[in-house]
Order: C-alpha cells, then sequence, then structure tokens
C-alpha cells in the first residue's frame, strides 16, 4: 500500500472509515512535524502494533503564548512524507490552521491537576491547546491506539488524564526517549541551535546522568540533587534553567524525599532556545536503559 497525504479532515474520515470496514485497526502519531528519528521511532513501535498508521503533522498555535516560537517553528513537509514513509506509516494528515480552527472556533478541553505544575507554569495556556487538539485528533481519526513520547512527560500524562476522566475509547502509548549518540534528547527544536549552543545543550542530559547516577548510589534528597544539577547547568555559558525539578512521577507535586517514582525534570533555555528532558527515578528499579 502507498502512503496517503491529506489535507482535508473529511479524506481522513473516510479513509479510517475503509480500513475499519476491512476489519484493520488504527494507530495515531501525533506530531508537529520537521520528523527525527524520536517521531521515526512512535511511527516504527504504531505500524508494529495496528495494521493502518496515520501520523498528524500540524503546528498547533493554542499550544503556543504569544510570545512563543510559533511562526518560526521549523517545516519540512517533503522530508516529513519521507521519514513517515520509510518508518511504515500509511497515512500523513496535515490540515491548516483555519481547517482546524476555522472562524467563531470556541471549544476548549482544560485537564486540571498537573496542569499547574512545571511547563504548565511556564506556558499557562501550553496544555489546554495541546488537550484541545489532540482530543480534535481523536475525534477525526478514531484510533485504537495514540502513541507519544516520554520526553514530552508531562504531556503524556495529561494525555493520560484527559482520555481517563473523559472516557476516551482508545490506548495510550507512552514510549522511550530517542537520543542523539551524545546524550543530546532528540528535539525539532535542536535544529534553531548554534554549534556553541548544541555543545552547551549537552547539561541538559549530563545533569539528569548525574541526578541518576547519584539517585543509584542512595541519594534519596531531592534538593541536594536539583543544586547539583543545577551546578552543571551553570557551567553553560548560554544556558539558564526555567525549572529543576523532581517531581512525584504521579501527581507532579515537588518532592523533598524520594520515596516512590519521581521525575527529574528540566526545562532549560539554551540561548533563545527552550529544551526539556527528564529521567524517571524509581526506587524499586534502578535501571534505566535511556540515560
Ligand atoms: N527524542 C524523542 N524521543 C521520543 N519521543 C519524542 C522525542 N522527541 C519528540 N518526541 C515525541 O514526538 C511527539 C511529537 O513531538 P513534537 O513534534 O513536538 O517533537 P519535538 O521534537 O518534541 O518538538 P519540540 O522541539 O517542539 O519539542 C511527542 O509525543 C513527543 O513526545
Ligand atoms: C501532541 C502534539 C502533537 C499536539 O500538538 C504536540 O504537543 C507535540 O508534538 O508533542
Ligand atoms: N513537544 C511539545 C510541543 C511544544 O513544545 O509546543
Amino acid at each position: 500500500m502507498g502512503m496517503t497525504v491529506l489535507k482535508e479532515i473529511e479524506g481522513v474520515r473516510e479513509q479510517v472509515r475503509a480500513w475499519r470496514e476491512q476489519g484493520f485497526t488504527v494507530g495515531l502519531v501525533p506530531t508537529m512535524g520537521y520528523l527525527h528519528e524520536g517521531h521515526a521511532s512512535l511511527i516504527r513501535r504504531a505500524a508494529e502494533e495496528n495494521d493502518r498508521v496515520v501520523v498528524s503533522v500540524f503546528v498547533n498555535p493554542t499550544q503556543f503564548g504569544p510570545k512563543e516560537d510559533l511562526s518560526s517553528y521549523p517545516r519540512d513537509l517533503v522530508r516529513d512524507i519521507e521519514t513517515v514513509e520509510r518508518s511504515g506509516g500509511d497515512m500523513i494528515f496535515y490540515p491548516e490552521a483555519s481547517a482546524m480552527y476555522p472562524e467563531a472556533y470556541s471549544t476548549y478541553v482544560e485537564v486540571g491537576g498537573i496542569t499547574g505544575e512545571l511547563c504548565g507554569r511556564s506556558r499557562p495556556a501550553h496544555f489546554r491547546g495541546v488537550a484541545t487538539v489532540v482530543t480534535k485528533l481523536f475525534n477525526i481519526v478514531r484510533p485504537d491506539r495514540a502513541y507519544f513520547g516520554r520526553k514530552d512527560a508531562q504531556q503524556l500524562a495529561v494525555i493520560r488524564r484527559m482520555a481517563k476522566d473523559l472516557n476516551m475509547d482508545l490506548e495510550i502509548v507512552g514510549c522511550p526517549i530517542v537520543r542523539e549518540p551524545d546524550g543530546l534528547a532528540m528535539s525539532s527544536r535542536n535544529s534553531y541551535l548554534s554549534k556553541e549552543e548544541r555543545a552547551d545543550a549537552l547539561v541538559l542530559s549530563r545533569a539528569l546522568r548525574q541526578c541518576r547516577e547519584r539517585f543509584q548510589s542512595g541519594c534519596r534528597d531531592a534538593q541536594a540533587l536539583k543544586e547539583e544539577m543545577r551546578g552543571i547547568i551553570a557551567g553553560a555559558s548560554s544556558a539558564v534553567p526555567d525549572y529543576v525539578e523532581i517531581v512525584d512521577a504521579v501527581t507532579f507535586h515537588s518532592v523533598k524525599t524520594i520515596e516512590k517514582k519521581a521525575l527529574a525534570a528540566l526545562a532549560v533555555y539554551i540561548g533563545k532556545t527552550r529544551l526539556i528532558d527528564n529521567t524517571l527515578l524509581d526506587p524499586d528499579d534502578e535501571e534505566d536503559p535511556e540515560l
């Protein structure tokens, strides 16, 4: 089967309906495009677990703040088509913003609780935009499973909460963080970095690795771990932390002592580029294949 590229919502519905009539299961990988190996790993996983895979490519305006990078967000549909095809996807859905948010559009999905923490503090309307667009994508594609990366750990938790709270009939699948060989988590925004900033950006994964090592050797004091991470970040001249946190992996509330599953999570400006990364700190399982 060849790959389809569709812009119109109705065309997507028709194609998915035809697949369903043939008894096929459908996986969805929502993205903002400029695809890299992190996205490709989600598409491959979806292709392993579903008969057909839809990849949405949509730079969603409602999740960007007024001073954020909506207009400069990188785009390359031709390369994205190649990546989806090579990774086993069957359809790219790339709608226009005016089709997703026509005139008089007025409905938003607000997830409470964890959205008040971490990225939700620095990007106040962000998760409302994410929850809204993901709900719309779920309603358009009606997938059996949807795939999200753990690099955006809080986003994954918000979507799991939303799907559960709103009785959405699909499985949310979380996928491991894919890194460059030197440890930097892959991100479309890495393309903004100058050569010097690219080198400085290594402080995120380095700080998290150090945190994990100290955790594995028995340290459970979150303050001490955070101070050490801040010290590593301060070593890069272009790096300014937005947050350096250790939170409960379920509630996303800050913890003092790590007694159950926690997440060490960072958002750091490297020059003007805001990057995020995280690692799980699990007192019952000290192995982490990702860092
Ligand atoms: N390095 C990665 N490993 C695993 N999943 C990833 C990685 N990067 C992004 N993803 C996942 O891909 C999906 C689409 O993300 P998105 O298009 O925003 O990519 P991104 O590279 O994170 O972009 P940005 O630079 O905006 O953060 C999300 O579920 C995200 O968690
Ligand atoms: C899930 C998502 C595609 C919604 O726009 C976006 O937040 C992303 O790329 O992670
Ligand atoms: N990966 C999250 C998309 C955003 O930063 O808006």
